[in-house]
């Protein structure tokens, strides 16, 4: 078995709707990318959820995969003609199966949070079988520990749990750092997410790792206080939950906040110091981690 794969370079203004129109007149999937991708020129572009993405690569890259039997001349020019754009460049290949599973695997090596702490995929073994291991395989919920927001708030967690702290995890994702936490000594850990699918995928994570957590939609939020509330979400939800988060959080608690661009970090340091002590942003790849200590009274 084989697919025919069209890699179409397009004005960024109308990739969405050609990308629609390639699966309308018989593509298989349509994925858009930045044409310049991996290149120096690369534009890191980031959408916060529930508001549109204002921002668009300056050239944008349709990769439209086909059936073997396919016109995919006949298929562009079809989806061209219903933009009202001309025939864009493009060029075909035919891809053969694969092992598409041990292909997706070989990209995920076990990731070094710190000198104690590693992420590891369950189909690997743990290249330190002493540190301190979490087994986590890519899923459906956003959280391998490979990205800089992730990993700014492991770090956190590497250098300040110290044993016995209750932790709470808002928008938990694959359920990482509850898991992280008590893995590294927190006595207790709760994770929130708005998304089903992360609050199944956290709760399953929990049970791989050994670890008891619980996972609830924000409806079923304990109405309790925690000695660290962490969120990596971004910059707009956080800008919104100051309020709740921090009533989350114990008097002398910590927060750790993350998902905040590089700009972002000095507005939403001034929105939390509110109710914390905030200290110096870190910084990593253009995202920020932010702390603070909530105050004994606001
Ligand atoms: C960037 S992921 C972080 C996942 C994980 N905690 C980590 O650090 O890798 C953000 C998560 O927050 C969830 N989320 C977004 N807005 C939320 C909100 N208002 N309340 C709860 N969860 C939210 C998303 O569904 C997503 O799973």
């Amino acid at each position: 078995m084989a697919w025919l794969q069209a890699t179409i370079d397009t004005d960024s203004v109308v990739a969405e709707q050609l990308a629609d129109a390639l699966m309308d007149a018989g593509a298989l999937s349509a994925a858009i990318e930045d044409a310049l991708a991996g290149t120096e020129l690369e534009q890191p572009i980031f959408g916060e959820p529930g508001e549109p993405v204002d921002k668009l690569w300056s050239q944008s890259r349709i990769i439209a995969l086909f059936d073997e039997a396919a016109d995919v001349a006949l298929i562009i020019a079809a989806a061209s003609t219903q933009c009202g754009i001309a025939l864009p460049h493009y060029a075909e290949e035919r891809v053969e199966e694969q092992d598409w599973v041990r292909l997706t695997q070989a990209q995920f090596e076990p990731i070094r949070i710190s000198e104690r702490l590693w992420i590891t995929p369950t189909w690997h073994e743990s290249p330190d079988p002493a540190a301190v291991n979490l087994q986590l395989d890519p899923g459906l919920a956003f959280g391998t520990g490979s990205h800089p927001t992730t990993r700014l708030c492991l770090q956190w967690l590497d250098a300040n749990i110290k044993g016995g702290e209750s932790v709470l995890d808002y928008g938990c994702g694959s359920g990482i750092l509850a898991i992280a936490a008590l893995k590294l000594g927190a006595a207790s850990a709760v994770g929130i997410d708005i998304d089903p699918q992360a609050v199944r995928a956290s709760q399953d994570n929990a049970a791989q790792n050994q670890v008891v957590a619980r996972f609830y939609l924000p409806d079923a939020t304990p109405p309790a206080q925690y000695d660290v509330v962490l969120a990596n979400i971004l910059a707009n939800p956080l800008r919104l939950l100051g309020e709740l988060l921090s009533g989350h959080v114990r008097a002398g608690g910590k927060i750790v906040l993350s998902g905040i661009l590089q700009e972002q970090a000095e507005e939403l340091s001034a929105i939390y110091a509110t109710w914390f002590d905030m200290e110096p942003p870190v910084f990593d790849e253009g995202w920020t981690r932010l702390t603070g200590t909530r105050h004994a009274t606001v």
